[in-house]
C-alpha cells in the first residue's frame, strides 16, 4: 500500500496538463484510450498531444479510436529524441496544449503523450503539473531496480500489462513491492489496459480527480 499522496500545488490556471512518458511499446496510448471511459464516468473532460519522431501515429489511433472528438487531439512530431521536446524544449508541446486549451473552454485535463523513450526520459515542469511513467511487465522485472530517472521521478509509477506477468516468467506482486519500495512516498499502480478486462485504470483515474481536480471520489 503507498503512502497517501500530497497533492501538488497546481497554481496555474486553466486545465491540469499531465504528462505520460515510457519506454517504446509499454502501454502510453492503450493507457489514454482505457483512461478515456473512467473519465467520462466522472465528468473530466479532456484533450490530448501527442507526441512521435516522424510520423502521428499516436494522434490517427486515438482520433480513430472513437473514445475523443478527434479535434480534441493534436500530434506533435518531435524529430529528435523523443525527450527533447518534453524536457529541454518543450515550446512545441506548449503551444499544442495551449492551442487545445484555447479551443475547449472548459477542458479539465490535457493529456501530453511523450513519444517511446528510455528510462531517462523525465518531463519538464514547464510543461506539466504532474506526470506518469509507464512500464509494462514485459520489460523484465528488474526494470524499477534500474532506477532510472523516470521511475524516480514521476508522480505515478504505472506498471502496465498485468496478464503477461505469468508468461514473462515474471512475479506481479514482487515487482509492484519492489517498485514501491524503490519509490517511497510515491504512488505505484499496477495495470492492464488491454483485454477484456481492464484492472487498475479506475484507480489511476480516481487518483487524478482527487489530487489533481479536487473531486471528491465517492466511497
Ligand atoms: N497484453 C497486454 N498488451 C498490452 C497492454 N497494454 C498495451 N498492450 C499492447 O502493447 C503494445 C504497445 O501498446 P501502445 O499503447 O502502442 O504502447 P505505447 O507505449 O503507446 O507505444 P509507443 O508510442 O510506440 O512508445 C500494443 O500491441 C498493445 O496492444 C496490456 O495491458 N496487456
Amino acid at each position: 500500500m503507498n503512502a497517501p499522496f500530497a497533492p501538488k500545488d497546481v497554481s496555474r490556471n486553466g486545465p491540469a496538463r499531465i504528462g505520460i512518458g515510457g519506454p517504446v511499446g509499454s502501454g502510453k496510448t492503450a493507457l489514454i484510450e482505457a483512461l478515456m471511459p473512467e473519465f467520462n464516468k466522472r465528468g473530466i473532460e479532456v484533450a490530448v498531444v501527442t507526441n512521435d519522431l516522424v510520423t502521428q501515429e499516436d494522434a490517427r489511433r486515438l482520433q480513430a479510436g472513437g473514445l475523443i472528438d478527434p479535434n480534441r487531439v493534436l500530434a506533435v512530431e518531435a524529430g529528435a529524441c523523443p525527450h527533447t521536446v518534453i524536457r529541454e524544449d518543450p515550446t512545441l508541446n506548449i503551444a499544442a496544449a495551449d492551442d487545445l486549451e484555447a479551443a475547449f473552454p472548459g477542458l479539465d485535463l490535457i493529456l501530453i503523450e511523450s513519444g517511446g523513450d528510455n528510462l531517462a526520459s523525465t518531463f519538464s515542469l514547464d510543461l506539466v503539473d504532474w506526470w506518469m511513467f509507464v512500464i509494462d511487465v514485459a520489460q523484465g522485472d528488474d526494470i524499477p531496480r534500474k532506477r532510472g530517472p523516470g521511475i524516480l521521478q514521476c508522480d505515478l509509477l504505472v506498471i502496465n500489462k498485468l496478464d503477461l506477468a505469468p508468461h514473462v516468467f515474471v512475479d506481479a506482486g514482487s515487482i509492484l513491492a519492489e517498485a514501491t519500495a524503490i519509490r517511497g512516498e510515491t504512488p505505484v499502480i499496477g495495470c492492464r489496459c488491454k483485454g477484456q478486462t481492464v484492472e487498475g485504470i479506475d484507480r489511476i483515474a480516481d487518483m487524478i480527480a482527487r489530487d489533481l481536480l479536487f473531486r471528491e471520489i465517492p466511497a
